[in-house]
């Protein structure tokens, strides 16, 4: 018997599936009603079959999937009322975007120049849409084609919202202006949403919760902000690190790493891993020597510097002379 809590959204426990070779393997997380989940992890680690499972596109093998007191995991994937973004969008090529934002109700029966109306009034709440309803997708930006994606599930009757890579058509520029427009559109309408990405800057921008996967196994799964501070393993270190991970052979001896740091820990051979954006220059720190330096906005440029013969790459202060001294502010020892 799986006992559920009223602020618990969706219990997933001991998950697992099956497609072709791949399996996911004992997936368990609870998610609280509203709050947007953003799952990582490498290409090919089952983050998309977990979302289509969840749908019931992939069939459940054993476990639970439970929506409020409900278990799901045998119903069709109308019954589960969960609407699912696409990493294509999904969009119709000979609908105009009217009809694309109302598709939902449109196979649901509704007459069209009904879904019109309804369609009109919900683009009206997006920015620009507006623009846009009469013309066919080969016709708008790609931006506008996300915004009828994400607009069409504000129209749909869902109670679980899913995002595969969202963002992940997208240039640079648009990427940005998308990625906050998508944070205030999924706030707006208030749904449990769990949301695929494969930018670490992405998902901690956007979520509530983190859960990183890999090999169809859940390495950790927390608050976004537990996870990025408390990364369980090397691994999700790596793949919560947006502008990659500095990782140096230690020996800790009587709590001393380098002669330099102080760490409460059993002598041994560790791995050092810090963050090039979690350091602070300080006399008594680490020397290193700038090798290369690329700006990395008007105030910080990202260093390529030698560490003892290894290259390990900082965020700094532009100011910041060749050589320098720093420490990690957040270091992890694995
Ligand atoms: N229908 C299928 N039949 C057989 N194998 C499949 C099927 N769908 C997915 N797979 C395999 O399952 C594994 C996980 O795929 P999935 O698409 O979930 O990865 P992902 O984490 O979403 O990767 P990406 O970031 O590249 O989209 C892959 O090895 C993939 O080849």
């Amino acid at each position: 018997m799986v006992e559920v809590t009223n602020d618990v959204s969706l219990k997933v426990e001991n998950l697992n599936s099956q497609v072709g070779e791949f399996r996911l393997k004992n997936i368990s997380f609870e998610l609280p009603v509203g709050e947007v989940l953003s799952i990582l992890g490498p290409s090919g680690s089952g983050k998309t079959v977990l979302l289509r499972t969840l749908a019931g596109l992939n069939k459940t093998e054993s476990g639970a999937i439970i929506f409020g007191d409900e278990r799901i995991e045998k119903y069709s994937p109308r019954d589960r009322k969960v609407g699912f973004v696409f990493q294509n969008y999904a969009i119709f090529p000979h609908l105009d975007t009217k009809l694309n934002l109302g598709f939902p109700l449109y196979i649901g029966g509704k007459k069209k120049k009904e879904v019109y109306k309804i369609a009109i009034k919900a683009a009206e709440e997006l920015d620009g849409l507006p623009n846009y309803l009469e013309l066919k997708p080969d016709e708008l930006p790609e931006g506008m084609k996300q915004l009828i994606a994400f607009g069409r599930e504000k129209l749909h009757d869902c109670r679980l919202l899913l995002l595969d890579e969202p963002l992940s058509q997208l240039d640079r520029k648009l990427h940005v202006e998308m990625r906050a427009l998508l944070k205030r559109f999924i706030k707006e309408l208030g749904k449990t949403t769990i949301a695929v990405f494969s930018d670490p800057e992405d998902a901690l921008s956007v979520s509530d919760y983190l859960a990183i996967l890999d090999d169809g196994e859940l390495l950790q799964f927390g608050e976004t902000f537990d996870v990025y501070q408390n990364p369980s393993n090397l691994k999700v270190m790596e793949l919560t690190s947006r502008l990659g991970l500095n990782t140096i052979d230690v020996e800790i001896k009587g709590g001393n790493v380098l002669n330099k740091l102080k760490v409460d820990k059993e002598d041994g051979s560790y791995k050092l891993c810090f963050r090039p954006e979690e350091i602070a220059i300080k006399d008594e720190g680490l020397e290193v020597q700038t090798v290369e330096s690329h700006i990395y906005d008007s105030s910080h440029n990202l260093v390529e510097c030698d560490f003892h013969g290894k290259p390990i790459r900082l965020l700094v202060h532009k100011n910041v002379p060749e050589k320098f001294n720093f420490i990690p502010t957040n270091p992890k020892y694995y």
